[in-house]
């Protein structure tokens, strides 16, 4: 049987903008109130996954949320039609009504921490939406981002779905972007390391002291108990309290894993000695390729800069690796330089891709953000939806509609315009016919 390791990428939703809303990540917050424009960063996305998908890669889409959100404004307390709703929100709590219009979903590496069938005791593929719970703007993704991945995932014989963790601080769950499989292929047993960022029950362990570390340890346990994962191909470790408090708000930013490498920064993680041991343990005879970048090389600033490790690492057909890496990091000397040296060495990665993704770079998101892997077999492959998968006529047919619907530009004044919302659904409910999802929006519902 043949395996496969699938990238679901989150398709931009229309109202992508820079609201500053992520405290604790750098360009979140250096590019609050820029303009943005949506219909540039949907077709950067786009152009990313018909590229993978012409290396051979097999590529789905995941699609964006409804937002402005409505029935959040509404269960706050705002009332009326909805275009009333929507002007009192803007007028009365315009922040809130900021951070309810984010079209954060687009980064679905945080949609859901997924465990391929080779993993799990029932030998199912297992999803739970990250809650997600430290920033609102993105606390209002579980329960759509589920219903999403249900109907994408829709077959009870090979995909279970479970309730995002309880909405607290304590279960902080930031989803794949915390979570790294290991593998000699993808249909083996491998290695799911959680990177979790403090303790939620135990205040006397390390902690960021400035920037809010986002996964906790207890949550990355639920999950790997939800999945039915064994204690011989789990590895929890935490991540650097002293690299959050440099930006490093996702492990996505300082360290990526594919197969039988593992690149990250010297500065990544405690314990780093021990914890590679245990890898390499569970992992078995197989060498891992432990990939340091050390602070001489490459420092932790020019990394959340350029996201050196936000990067994906996809095994290309010929069984090398290859790296998609955002502009930013060929941009800075330093960063290319090392890129460049790396493909020569005696490692399986080779080469190097960079692809413009800066609409979204701008909000902390880079290519790895923006993905979703999923390993599935040829059985689990055929029970996916099928037109949620990237083809030639799938990629013209968003890119018109992305061109039908979305604006050029936008700027955080227009967020309260209530044109907006009406294009925004109207998108979201033609969206959900090309993709055969359903109905899956509370708009929808
Ligand atoms: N994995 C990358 C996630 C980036 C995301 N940025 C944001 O939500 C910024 C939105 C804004 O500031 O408008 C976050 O921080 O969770």
């Amino acid at each position: 049987m043949k395996h496969v390791e699938v990238n679901f990428d989150g398709l931009v939703g229309p109202t992508h903008n820079y609201a500053g809303l992520s405290f604790g990540n750098v360009a979140s917050l250096s590019n609050a109130k820029a303009t943005s424009s949506p219909k540039s960063a949907a077709k950067q996305g786009l152009a990313k996954m018909k590229a993978l998908h012409d290396m051979g890669m097999v590529q789905g889409v995941l699609a964006p949320q409804e937002r402005p959100d409505i029935a959040t404004l509404r269960r706050l307390g705002f009332s009326g039609s909805d275009g009333e709703v929507l002007i009192r929100a803007a007028s009365q709590a315009p922040q809130i009504f900021q951070a309810v219009c984010s079209a954060s979903s687009m980064w679905t590496a945080n949609a859901a921490t997924v465990s391929p069938g080779a993993d799990t005791a029932d030998g199912k593929v297992h999803f739970t939406p990250a809650n997600l719970t430290n920033k609102f703007h993105r606390s209002l993704e579980p329960q759509t981002s589920g219903r999403i991945l249900q109907a994408m995932f829709n077959n009870g014989r090979y995909f279970e779905h479970h309730t995002h963790l309880p909405d607290n601080e304590h279960f902080g769950d930031e989803g794949a972007a915390n979570h790294t499989r290991l593998c000699s292929n993808y249909g083996h047993a491998g290695v799911e390391i959680f990177t979790f960022g403090r303790y939620a029950f135990d205040s006397s362990k390390p902690a960021p002291q400035k920037y809010p570390a986002r996964q906790t340890f207890e949550a990355s346990q639920a999950i790997a108990r939800l999945h039915g994962l064994s204690d011989e191909n789990t590895v929890f470790i935490q991540q650097n309290p002293a690299v959050i408090d440099q930006g490093v708000f996702h492990n996505d930013v300082i360290a990526v894993g594919n197969q039988n490498v593992l690149f990250y920064h010297q500065q990544a993680f405690l314990d780093t000695e021990q914890k590679f041991a245990e890898i390499q343990r569970k992992f078995g005879d197989e060498p891992v390729h432990f990939i340091e970048v050390s602070t001489n090389e490459v420092s932790v600033e020019d990394a959340v800069q350029t996201y050196l490790f936000n990067t994906q690492l996809l095994t290309m057909q010929d069984g090398h690796m290859a790296i998609i890496a955002p502009t930013e990091c060929q941009e800075n000397p330093r960063v290319a330089a090392y890129l460049a040296e790396l493909v020569t060495r005696n490692t399986p990665i080779r080469q190097v891709h960079y692809f413009d993704v800066k609409q979204s770079m701008r909000n902390g998101g880079g290519p790895a953000c923006l993905r979703l892997r999923v390993a599935l077999n040829d059985t689990e492959l055929a029970a996916v939806n099928p037109a949620v998968l990237m083809n030639d006529e799938l990629f013209a047919r968003l890119n018109q509609w992305v061109d039908k619907h979305y604006r050029d530009e936008l700027s955080v004044a227009d967020l309260s315009d209530p044109q907006l919302l009406t294009e925004s659904r109207t998108a979201l409910d033609e969206l959900t016919q090309i993709l055969k999802l359903g109905s899956v929006y509370p708009f929808q519902l």
